[in-house]
């Protein structure tokens, strides 16, 4: 692969698959994604998103395809990759008998940080990740937010130039996660590129880019906004009495992607093959023109127009 003619992109990969037996957890993935960027990877359990981070850290081999990540092919170059690299697995990954501070000292070995080197560099850390007032308790016993911040910390501890974090918020409350959010735009600031994996919309949203994956497939990818302004169905928002009944009605024509209320509203995606959908509607219901609105889509929206997970 030439990587001289995108001389800023962290990750590119060609093709690339990963079959077990007869799935196809991953299938002929392209990337190509920006140096200094947050891109994320979008889809429900068993999408593929785990098996194609692995392969991304050169810890899982493809079954075919090309892969150059910091420049370096992988798998063949995966060693040279683990210096650059941190990766916060779906798991916590740290150890439960010991402390918060020993758990960094650990790693910090791992990666031959030693002496005063060492000591400023965890000293850092537990500042910026809160974890001061924790650093001799043990990991088993932080609450769910303080666990996802040490293993930031561990994965960022030798200064990655990118970092792959595999739904790393799966476990934490809003707040939690809102905040999680602030540090990874921050290590993105001080130049770190990020990939993220997530099945919340709120999380996918925040990224600067990101693919939509569905049974090992790419179904879009692009900014949001550029996913929100070429999604392939007009939203709108009926509101009306007995939205069951209209939901049950509508589902069955083939035009109409999907129907979900929302309160007191129903929200309807209609293929962009119709032109004037609020015409449709009125053909095919009995409800007035002035109780539908044409409505900017969302980003679910998106996720639902081009996957499968349609008509509920
Ligand atoms: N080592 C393996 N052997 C066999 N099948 C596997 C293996 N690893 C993953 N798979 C299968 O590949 C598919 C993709 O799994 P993967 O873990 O990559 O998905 P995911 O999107 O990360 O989902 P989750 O969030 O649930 O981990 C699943 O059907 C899974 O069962």
């Amino acid at each position: 692969m030439n990587t001289d003619a995108m001389p800023d992109l962290v990750i590119q990969a060609k093709q690339l698959s990963r079959h077990f037996g007869e799935l196809k957890a991953i299938d002929k993935l392209d990337l190509n994604i920006d140096k200094n960027r947050i891109y994320g990877f979008l889809g429900p359990n068993g999408c593929g998103k785990t098996t194609a981070i692995r392969m991304l850290t050169g810890l899982l081999k493809p079954t075919s395809g090309e892969i150059q990540v910091l420049g370096l092919s992988l798998p063949k170059d995966a060693e040279k990759l683990r210096l650059r690299m941190g990766y916060m697995t779906q798991k916590f990954s740290l150890y439960n008998d010991l402390t918060v501070k020993e758990n960094l000292q650990f790693i910090a070995k791992i990666y031959g940080i030693s002496g005063t080197a060492q000591k400023s560099r965890i000293d850092e850390l537990l500042s910026i990740y809160g974890l001061n007032q924790k650093q001799q308790q043990l990991a088993a016993s932080m609450s769910g937010g303080q666990r996802q911040r040490l293993a930031l910390a561990a994965a960022t501890l030798h200064k990655p130039d990118l970092l792959f974090l595999d739904e790393p918020t799966s476990a934490v409350d809003p707040e939690n996660r809102r905040e999680f959010w602030e540090q990874l735009f921050d290590l993105c600031d001080q130049g770190t590129s990020i990939l993220v994996s997530t099945h919340y919309m709120d999380e996918a949203e925040r990224c600067h880019k990101l693919a939509i994956l569905e049974d090992g497939v790419k179904r879009a990818d692009g900014t949001p906004e550029q996913l929100m302004n070429n999604i392939a169905a007009h939203v709108v928002e009926i509101e009306a009495e007995g939205l069951r009944h209209l939901k049950q009605q509508l589902v069955t024509l083939p035009d109409i992607v999907t129907a979900a209320q929302l309160g007191a509203r129903l929200r309807v995606l209609i293929k962009n093959t119709v032109s004037d959908p609020i015409g449709f509607l009125e053909h095919h219901t009995d409800i007035e023109s002035n109780k539908f609105t044409i409505v900017r889509p969302s980003l679910e929206d998106v996720f639902i127009a081009c996957t499968g997970s349609s008509r509920q």
